[in-house]
């Protein structure tokens, strides 16, 4: 069949191709869209939006309860049905993408439902269809749940983060198999909605990507949420007797209705067709340059390229593509001659940076990060300084009764933070602040002659910057 010729091909339409693939379209670009299950992705759907409604149905039964410690008395009676019902009436239209869909071909976008596949330099193919791209691919196809092989638990009924984003009727009982962002964040929704939830996490912390003292004080606080939390624990087999699971690991076993698998999530780089141009199938996540670039006339965005599975990545990451792409079409309308990558012509595009990348576990107190945490800076040989103080120690943490605490991680030679924690009631705020100082590089001393409004809960940063030492 002969290819039918267009500007771009992009396969799938999660955060990130949504984003190259809409704006691109809207600058005129014949652009055709893939996407195989929901325009949208993994965020609006099973992710991001609907795990915050839930976090933040979750957090005003929390708030309640905390009317005995300042207001008197109020009776909670928590109820899951209107959580339930607000993710299908304004997060995921009951899972239905047509908006997403009418959106993208409004923006002037080619839409085709079905699963992409390169089909050597240029091509792709989609159901019996195949394209010729004349300016680019680009592959945004996100990643799945990955489940450990563990003995048995592949034959079980057990929920991935879709089942849980889905869930209509809450169980008694639940373990969750992962002590990482996901896991944590539905942890404490559940567990404050009444369930009964037991932590199993591999490692000897949970939220291991972060500072240790992040995971201590989220540890605390799910633990005041009746939340069982188990870390070092390897478990060994998974099974379900129609009604109950059992995992086992070594003599113990954790038993519930329900189990929840978050253990990470994997690209799937081997359904791509990537051996047609050239490109290893067999990695973790899709390598790329600063341009996202991952071979001619190939860009990668979001999730696959492994660079942080954030939605702020993704778009940012999506912004670079659009910039480069545009760039790219320009120069070759006016003729002017690409080298083999086009590299050498094209200084105005921007280059991706993560060295401010910020991250927000949305638990209560939330966790945000960015940057470098401490042991990744020792371990990359800078010379640390470390200030860290209780928010407590701040008028407002102290008025709130708020556990949380600021961190910084400066680098002594240079005079600036290369990375920073705020941990508190918004946590995930406050760390603007940290991500400006780090991303601008903002001198130490600059930092210390700021004002700092008082009584706010990011005046706590002026404290860790006196406990730098
Ligand atoms: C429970 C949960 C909570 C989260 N909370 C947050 C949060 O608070 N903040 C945050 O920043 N991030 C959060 N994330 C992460 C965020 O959802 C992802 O980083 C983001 O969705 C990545 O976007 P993406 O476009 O790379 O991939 P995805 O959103 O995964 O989209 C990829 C799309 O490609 C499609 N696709 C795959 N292969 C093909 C193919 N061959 N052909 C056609 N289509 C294909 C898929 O169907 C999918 O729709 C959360 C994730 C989860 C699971
Ligand atoms: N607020 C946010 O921005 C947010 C929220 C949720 C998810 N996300 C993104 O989604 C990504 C995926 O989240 P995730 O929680 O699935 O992955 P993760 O990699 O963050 O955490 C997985 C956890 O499971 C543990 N684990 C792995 N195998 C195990 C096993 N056999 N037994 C017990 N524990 C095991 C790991 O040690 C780790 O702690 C995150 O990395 C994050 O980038 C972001």
């Amino acid at each position: 069949m002969e290819p039918e010729l267009v500007d771009l091909v992009v396969v799938g339409l999660g955060v990130g191709g949504e984003e190259v693939a809409g704006q691109l379209a809207k600058a005129g670009l014949s652009v055709v869209g893939i996407e195989r299950d929901l325009v949208g992705g993994e965020c609006p759907y099973w992710g991001c939006v609907p795990s915050k409604m839930m976090i933040r149905a979750a957090n005003t039964l929390a708030e309640a309860h905390r009317v005995h410690q300042f207001a008197g008395s109020a009776r909670v009676s928590p109820d899951w049905a209107p959580v339930a019902e607000r993710i299908r009436a304004e997060a995921t239209d009951t899972w239905d993408d047509q908006v997403a869909v009418e959106r993208f071909v409004n923006q002037g976008g080619r839409f085709i439902r079905g699963s992409g596949r390169l089909d050597g330099p240029g091509r792709v193919r989609v159901n019996d269809q195949v394209f010729q791209a004349r300016h680019g691919i680009v592959l945004s196809t996100g990643t799945r749940p990955f489940a450990p092989p563990i003995d048995g638990l592949a034959e079980t009924p057990y929920w991935t983060n879709h089942q849980a984003i889905e869930v209509e009727r809450l169980p008694e009982s639940l373990l969750v198999l992962g002590g990482g962002a996901i896991g944590l964040e539905l942890t404490q929704v559940f567990a404050r909605f009444g369930v009964r939830v037991t932590v199993v996490e591999a490692l000897d912390r949970i939220l291991a990507t972060e500072e240790p003292e992040s995971s201590e004080v989220v540890a605390a606080a799910l633990r005041a949420d009746g939340v069982d939390i188990n870390t070092g624990v390897i478990a060994d087999r998974v099974d379900h007797d129609g009604q109950q699971f059992t995992l086992r690991a070594n003599d113990v076993r954790y038993t519930a209705d329900q189990l929840l698998v978050v253990t990470g999530r994997r690209a799937h780089l081997d359904e791509l067709g990537l051996d047609t141009v050239g490109v290893r199938a067999d990695q973790r996540f899709l390598p790329v340059d600063d341009r996202l670039r991952v071979t001619e006339g190939i860009w990668a965005v979001g999730d696959v390229t492994g660079a942080g599975a954030f939605t702020h990545v993704a778009t940012y990451q999506a912004g670079i593509v659009v910039a480069d792409l545009l760039d790219r079409v320009r120069r070759s309308e006016a003729g002017a001659a690409l080298d083999g990558t086009g590299a050498a012509l094209d200084d105005t595009v921007p280059r991706a940076d993560y060295r401010a990348l910020p991250r927000v576990t949305f638990t209560d107190p939330e966790v945000g990060g960015v940057g470098l945490t401490e042991s990744q800076a020792r371990q990359q040989g800078i010379n640390v300084q470390v200030g860290s103080v209780p928010l407590g120690s701040s008028a407002r943490g102290w008025i709130h009764r708020a556990d949380g605490l600021i961190k910084l991680v400066a680098d002594a030679d240079r005079g600036v933070l290369v990375g920073g924690t705020s941990i508190g009631p918004a946590g995930g705020e406050v760390l603007s602040g940290l991500a400006v100082a780090v991303h601008a590089a903002v001198p130490l001393a600059e930092l210390r002659d700021m004002i700092y409004a008082y009584p706010t809960f990011y005046r706590a940063i002026s404290d860790a910057l006196r406990d730098l030492g």
